[in-house]
């Protein structure tokens, strides 16, 4: 864990010692993930099925990549009425918030007589990629599949991989509460080159979605052109600005939330009161010695924990932005006087009663949000990723007289000339058959 005061350090030095946390993350996964995929695309289900006994000793067949109806039924038929229910609260909230992003077509004519619009189609098939290797995400489930259904998506197929044949049963009773379509037992690089460029069992997609691991961010980057991508997701990143009333034991664990997701998830405090950032600390000291996932949350907080201590609140934002974190907290009293500085952040949590946590779950937005400072320029999962724009345009002759001789200067002076007749040969023909206009 890094502790920085940028009284100290300075601002720029505090914030490249925070850079080079985050940069220095890199394993090696370009070879083997592209050698996965072309091992894939080659041999279609035959690599999928050595694949994935391979690295989730799952020894499986074609015929039993899929999970069955029954299966399905089975594992919903285990969860409890209250898990049930919680599930259902959490997908109810998340359909609201996406419908709500629904787009409106466009459509008008303007003054040369031009009738132009865009037209917003769902794609006929998503890929849904649900991480399962260290921790199962039904919650991921819900995120990735309700916006594509919301879309319009007809065709849903999502992959899962399951270690020794392990599936927590909420994760098929949330893939079947919000609609998915055909729900496979591959995980990794296969999953998404299965999904891309399809198998004998796996029909290809139009767009894979969903975080994961190295593995399957960057078989996302390396299928990417062949089939569409969401973004491609790293390890998970919280920064949290807080101050004095804050209750140190809280923000300890917000930061914990993030830190047990994984060894190389971030999770950093920035706060202008230094005697409160040793308190977050003892905190965090403290909790790691009784939560479960202790042996994951250690080595992140170790490796990539960090508290900052700044001048005042804006300069928490100012470096905050900088640092475009995946979620930002506001625990402070007045966070919206804060949020209108926030420039660069994945979702952000405003007030003391709105943890991260509860967003996770939840809240409605979605969780698949951009990693790795990448929210300077992307954005969270919406139901945009399942759909897509097509432009029309739609005028007769008297709009051709208006603005085709522009398309026709223009192409000359493009040096193309099958363009240029184009418009001119209509134009011609309009003038044939009114030689008075
Ligand atoms: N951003 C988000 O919204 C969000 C949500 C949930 C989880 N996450 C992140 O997703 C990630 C999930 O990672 P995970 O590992 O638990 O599950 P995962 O499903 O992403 O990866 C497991 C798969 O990785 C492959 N794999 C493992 N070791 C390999 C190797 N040596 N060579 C080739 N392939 C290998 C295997 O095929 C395995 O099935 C975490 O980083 C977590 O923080 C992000
Ligand atoms: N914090 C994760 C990345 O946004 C999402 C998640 C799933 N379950 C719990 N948390
Ligand atoms: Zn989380």
């Amino acid at each position: 864990m890094k502790r920085l005061n940028t009284r100290d350090a300075g601002f720029e030095s505090a914030f490249n010692a925070l850079l080079t946390n985050r940069e220095e993350q890199g394993q090696e996964v370009t070879t083997p993930v592209a050698n996965i995929l072309a091992s894939v695309r080659k041999e279609g289900d035959t690599a999928l099925c050595a694949l994935t006994e391979r690295f989730d000793r799952l020894p499986v067949t074609p015929a039993t990549l899929a999970f069955t109806a029954q299966e399905i039924a089975e594992a919903t038929a285990q969860v409890s009425p209250e898990l049930l229910e919680a599930l259902d609260v959490a997908a109810r909230r998340i359909e609201s918030f996406h419908q709500k992003q629904l787009p409106s077509d466009m459509r008008y004519t303007d003054a040369e007589g031009m009738t132009l619009g865009m037209r917003w189609i769902p794609l006929d098939a998503a890929g849904l990629y649900v991480p399962g290797g260290k921790a199962a995400y039904p919650s991921s489930v819900l995120m990735n599949a309700i916006p594509a259904k919301v879309a319009g998506v007809s065709r849903l197929a999502m992959c899962v991989p399951t270690p020794d044949g392990v599936i927590n049963p909420l994760v098929l009773a949330a893939a079947a509460r919000a609609g998915v379509t055909e729900i496979y037992r591959v995980g990794g690089a296969q999953a998404v080159g299965a999904m891309a460029y399809g198998t004998q069992t796996i029909r290809p997609v139009d767009r894979i979605v969903g975080p994961g691991n190295a593995y399957v961010a960057e078989a996302k980057r390396q299928v990417f052109g062949h089939v569409g991508i969401d973004s491609i997701a790293g390890p998970s990143d919280v920064v949290v600005i807080a101050d004095s009333g804050s209750d140190p034991r809280v923000i300890a664990l917000d930061l914990l939330a993030q830190a047990e997701h994984d060894e190389l998830a971030q999770a950093t405090l920035i706060t202008p009161d230094s005697a409160f950032a040793d308190k977050v600390i003892a905190a965090v000291d403290a909790e790691l010695k009784v939560l479960s996932r202790t042996a994951i949350a250690s080595a992140s907080w170790a490796r990539n924990g960090a508290v900052l201590i700044t001048r005042d609140l804006l300069e928490a934002v100012e470096l905050a932005n900088r640092l475009a974190p995946e979620h930002l907290e506001l625990m402070v009293d007045d966070p919206e006087a804060l949020f209108v500085h926030v420039r660069h952040a994945g979702a952000a949590f405003l007030g003391r009663f709105c943890p991260e946590a509860v967003g996770d779950y939840v809240g409605g937005p979605n969780h698949v949000l951009p990693t790795s400072r990448t929210a300077r320029f992307a954005s969270g999962l919406s139901i945009y990723d399942f759909m897509k724009r097509t432009t029309f345009l739609s005028g007769g002759p008297d709009a051709l007289r208006r603005i085709g001789p522009s398309a026709v200067a223009l192409a000359h002076a493009e040096g193309l000339q099958a363009h240029a007749f184009s418009v001119s040969a209509r134009l011609d023909a309009l003038a044939e058959h009114t030689p008075n206009a």
